[in-house]
């Protein structure tokens, strides 16, 4: 990449808010973890806002495993009993959010933690999960009703990244545990932001998963809503949001592999776009990493 190349790119996305998901089968690399945040204050520093909502599924379940407490999964999402709920806070607001922090505020005094509780940012309700046609009762897991973006909007305009936990508190007195992917997107679009990217542990979207490795470059939004009945669990969290973002206002919605170090900045700043990028109905192809 030569420096140059970044340039239309600085034009075009300066003073725009990008909301980050680091996914918990990302971030299990310590070299990763610490490219991440790099690549996050460089945005801050190249005159984006970043907004980072981080997952933290693998470490939710090993900290699980440590309490002899077991992990079950109903369509992606974690059966959450209120013990669970316990763990599921301590390890997403006292353990993954807090390390994130840690490595951001590494280059200067940045990064501000929160759940989606604080300043009632994410209200949300219970969300049953559907098998064959039927709602199953998966315990404290929510759906985002609202989002109170203001107390985020504050930590943008005070040159903050905040970095936010997926929990939301519910309107009957619970706290719910919310996929990250679905708050990410939620938050994207609450913020009028000009892009989602979802970082994970695979190359972006398969075309005919597990069959085959071949990655969909670019999709609009018409195509991913006829795909998404035949993804599979992890995926399919990732690409509704992708989807409900597209169709609510963000610019674009890109997969990345959060393996690669750096893949934050090389599909923001170079024309070589890479993983999935996901661009509303109207939006003509293009190519490289520009929408
Ligand atoms: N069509 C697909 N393309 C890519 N990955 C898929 C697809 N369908 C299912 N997957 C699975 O989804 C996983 C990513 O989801 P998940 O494990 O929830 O990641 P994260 O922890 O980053 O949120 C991949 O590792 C892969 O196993
Ligand atoms: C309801 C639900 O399933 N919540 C997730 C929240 C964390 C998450 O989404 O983490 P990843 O992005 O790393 O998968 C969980 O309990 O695992």
């Amino acid at each position: 990449m030569t420096l140059i190349e970044a340039l239309p790119w600085l034009e075009r996305f300066h003073g725009k808010t990008v909301v980050i998901k680091f996914g918990g089968n990302a971030m299990v690399d310590e070299e990763l973890k610490a490219a991440f945040a790099q690549d996050v204050v460089f945005l801050r520093f190249a005159g984006l806002h970043p907004v980072v909502v981080h997952g933290g599924g693998p470490q939710i379940s090993a900290q699980l495993d440590k309490l002899g407490l077991e992990s079950s999964f109903t369509n992606g999402l974690r059966v959450t009993t209120p013990e669970t709920m316990d763990v599921v806070r301590m390890v997403l607001a006292g353990q993954v959010q807090r390390e994130l922090v840690g490595l951001l505020n590494q280059h200067g005094p940045f990064a501000v933690g929160m759940t989606g509780e604080d300043a009632h940012t994410m209200t949300a309700v219970k969300r049953y999960a559907v098998v064959d046609g039927e709602p199953v009762d998966i315990g404290l897991v929510g759906d985002i009703v609202n989002i109170e973006a203001g107390a985020v909007k504050a930590l943008i305009g005070d040159g903050r990244i905040p970095v936010i936990s997926s929990i939301a508190r519910g309107t009957d007195g619970h706290v719910y545990n919310i996929n990250a992917d679905t708050a990410a997107a939620a938050l994207a679009v609450a913020l009028g932001a000009e892009m989602l990217v979802v970082l994970t542990d695979v190359e972006g979207l398969y075309k005919d998963w597990p069959h085959s490795d071949d990655v969909i470059s670019q999709l609009d939004a018409t195509e991913l809503d006829e795909l998404l009945p035949t993804l599979a669990s992890g995926m399919l969290p990732k690409m509704e949001g992708c989807l409900h973002a597209v169709r609510s206002g963000v610019g674009t919605a890109r997969v990345l592999d959060g393996r690669v170090p750096h893949s934050l900045l090389l599909e923001i700043f170079t024309d070589e776009g890479i993983g999935t990028m996901v661009v509303p109905d109207d939006e003509p192809t293009v190519t490289g990493g520009l929408a």
